[in-house]
C-alpha cells in the first residue's frame, strides 16, 4: 500500500502520535533524511495552515511513491511502538513480526497491547537491528541500496530474514556510514534548537536600529537585542547562498556545550533574512580589545592569560570531545568573544568541519580552502590538508598577537606574515620579551616572563611542519602549569 492510500483513520491516529513530542521531526530529519530547512519548512507550513506537521510530512514523502511498509521500517528504527501499532492494519503480516520483535526483545510482550505501548516508547527500546533492511534516503528521494529492490520498494527479503544482515554490516563498515552516523546525531541536535519568529527578532533589535549594531562580518551584520528579557546578539545573514551555508554549519556544529564555546540560542529562517541568535558578549571580540586601543585600557597580563587559557581549553575540547575532532577552521581574534569578565568563548562555526574520521586518518583533503589567510598554515593553503593542526597554527598566531598586539599581516614588515616573521625571529635568537605589547612595556603591568612563554607557545604552534606542532591538549596543559603572580586571584 502506498502512503497516499492510507485509510483516513489510520493516518489520523498516526499523525496524532507523531505530532506528540515532535516525534515527526526525528522521523523526517534522522530517518527520511530531510534537511533542517525542509523540516522547518514543514513546521512553518503546519503552523500557518493550523495542520498536523506529520500529515504534511507524509503527503510530501508519499508523493515520492513511498510505501507504508517503508514507513513501518523507519518507525521500527525509531523504536516507536505506538506508531507501528497504529499502522499495523495497513501492513502485510510478515512486517508485523518487527513489532513483535521489538516488544518481546524488551520483555513487555505479556502486557495488553494498549497498556504497553506508552511504556515501550518511554523506555527507549534497544533492539538488535542487524537483521532489518535499512532503507537509505537522500533528501527524501528513495535510494535504497543493495540488495536490489523488489516491486514493493523494499529489498526482496523478508524483514526478519538474517540474510539481509549483510546490508547493514557492509554499510556500517564504511567511512561514509560513520559520517552518516555523525550526521544523524547532528540532525537530532539541530532539531532541538528553537526556531524563532523573524518579527520577534526585529522587535528585539528595535527594527534593526543602527544604535544596536555591534559589528559586521563577512556574512552580515550583528545586532544587540533584548529577547525574552535577555540580552542577545543577533546575526542577520545577508546573501542567500552564504546564509544557507553559514546557517547549516552553525546549527550543526555549534552544538558543543562548553564554557568556552559561544552558545547558540536559536535561529530564524523564512523571514526577510536568516538570523542566528547568540548569547550577548558584553566585552565584544578579542579583535576589538587588541586593536581599538583608543577605546580601551590595554589588557593586563592576567586578562591575556585568562583569554589564552580559555581558548585553549575550548579548542582542546572540540578536538577531543568525541572520537572525531571538530576542526573550527577560522580561529582568529574576531571569532573570540569576551563576556563581562573577559572569559573567552569561541564563536563563528561557519567553517567548522568534523574529521578526520577513523584513527588511521590524520587529515581531511578538502576541495576548497576557507578561512583567513594570515591564520592558515602552508599544508592547508597549498595541499588542502585540514586537520586539528590547522586550528593549532591559528591559535599560535593569536598567542603572538595577544602578547605583542602586532598585526597578523603587515606589508611594511620585511616578512609580512606574523607566523613567518616570528619563526625567523626565533631562528635569530630574539628575546621574546622584547615583543611585549608596547602599552605594557616599562609599566608596573609589564610581565616579560609571561610574554616569553606566550610567544614561545606561539612559535611552537606555528611550526611549518604540522607534525612539529603540539596538540591543543598539550598547549592547554602547558598554559595551565604556568605560574605567575596573581594567577590564583583571577
Ligand atoms: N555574541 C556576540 N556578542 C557581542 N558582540 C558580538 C557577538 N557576535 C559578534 N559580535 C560582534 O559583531 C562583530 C561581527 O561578528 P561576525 O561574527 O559577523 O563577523 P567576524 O567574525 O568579524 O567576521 P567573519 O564572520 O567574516 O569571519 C564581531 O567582531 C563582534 O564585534
Amino acid at each position: 500500500m502506498y502512503i497516499y492510500d492510507l485509510p483516513y483513520d489510520v493516518n489520523k491516529k498516526l499523525c496524532r502520535l507523531l505530532d506528540n513530542d515532535d516525534d515527526w521531526k526525528e522521523l523526517a530529519g534522522v530517518h527520511m533524511k530531510y534537511t533542517a530547512f525542509e523540516v522547518n519548512e514543514i513546521e512553518q507550513s503546519a503552523r500557518r495552515l493550523a495542520s498536523s506537521p506529520t500529515a504534511l510530512l507524509l503527503t510530501r514523502w508519499g508523493q515520492l511513491n513511498h510505501r507504508v511498509e517503508e514507513l513501518y521500517i523507519l518507525l521500527y528504527h525509531m523504536k516507536h511502538v505506538p506508531a507501528m501499532q497504529s499502522l499495523t492494519p495497513a501492513v502485510d503480516a510478515r512486517y508485523q513480526t518487527l513489532l513483535r520483535k521489538l516488544i518481546t526483545k524488551n520483555g513487555i510482550g505479556g502486557k495488553d497491547s494498549t497498556a504497553f505501548v506508552d511504556d515501550a516508547k518511554k523506555q527507549k527500546l534497544k533492539t538488535d537491528e542487524s537483521s532489518i533492511p535499512l532503507p537509505v534516503f537522500e533528501k527524501g528521494i528513495h535510494v535504497n541500496q543493495a540488495p536490489p529492490t523488489s516491486s514493493n520498494g523494499l529489498n526482496g527479503n523478508s524483514p526478519t530474514d538474517d540474510s539481509t544482515s549483510d546490508l547493514s554490516k557492509t554499510v556500517s563498515s564504511t567511512q561514509d556510514d560513520r559520517a552518516n552516523d555523525v550526521k544523524d546525531e547532528i540532525m537530532r541536535n539541530v532539531l532541538t534548537i528553537p526556531m524563532l519568529k523573524y518579527d520577534d527578532l526585529k522587535a528585539a533589535t528595535d527594527n534593526w536600529s543602527d544604535a544596536n549594531l555591534l559589528g559586521r562580518g563577512g556574512f552580515g551584520q550583528v545586532f544587540k537585542g533584548v529577547w525574552l528579557n535577555s540580552l542577545v546578539a543577533i546575526k542577520r545573514l545577508r546573501d542567500t547562498d552564504a546564509r544557507n551555508r553559514e546557517l547549516i554549519r552553525e546549527l550543526c556544529l555549534n552544538q558543543y556545550r562548553h564554557d568556552n564555546i559561544l552558545p547558540l540560542y536559536g535561529y530564524s529562517f523564512g523571514g526577510a533574512e536568516a538570523c542566528l541568535v547568540y548569547q550577548f558578549m558584553a566585552c565584544g571580540s578579542l579583535e576589538q580589545k587588541l586593536r581599538s586601543k583608543s577605546h580601551y585600557p590595554p589588557l593586563t597580563w592576567s586578562q591575556r592569560y585568562r583569554i589564552a587559557h580559555g581558548v585553549a581549553r575550548g579548542l582542546q575540547y572540540l578536538h577531543t570531545m568525541t572520537g572525531t575532532p571538530l576542526i573550527h577552521g577560522d580561529i582568529k581574534p574576531a571569532n573570540i568573544l569576551l563576556d563581562q569578565c573577559l572569559m573567552p568563548k569561541i564563536g563563528d562555526f561557519g567553517l567548522a568541519r568534523k574529521g578526520p574520521y577513523g584513527e588511521e586518518r590524520t587529515h581531511l583533503k578538502v576541495s576548497r580552502v576557507h578561512g583567513t589567510r594570515p591564520y592558515l598554515p602552508d599544508e592547508y593553503l597549498r595541499s588542502r590538508c585540514l586537520s586539528p593542526a590547522v586550528d593549532v597554527f591559528s591559535y599560535g598566531v593569536v598567542m603572538v598577537e595577544i602578547a605583542s598586539c602586532l598585526p597578523p599581516i603587515d606589508r611594511n614588515r620585511p616578512v609580512p606574515l606574523l607566523s613567518d616573521w616570528i619563526q625567523q625571529q626565533a631562528r635569530d635568537g630574539l628575546d621574546f620579551a622584547s615583543l611585549e605589547d608596547r602599552l605594557l612595556q616599562g609599566t608596573p603591568h609589564s610581565n616579560p616572563g609571561l610574554c616569553r612563554e606566550f610567544v614561545a607557545i606561539g612559535v611552537h604552534c606555528t611550526k611549518y611542519s604540522r607534525g612539529d606542532r603540539p596538540t591543543m591538549l598539550e598547549v592547554y596543559k602547558r598554559l595551565d602549569n604556568l605560574e605567575f603572580p596573581g594567577k590564583h586571584y583571577m
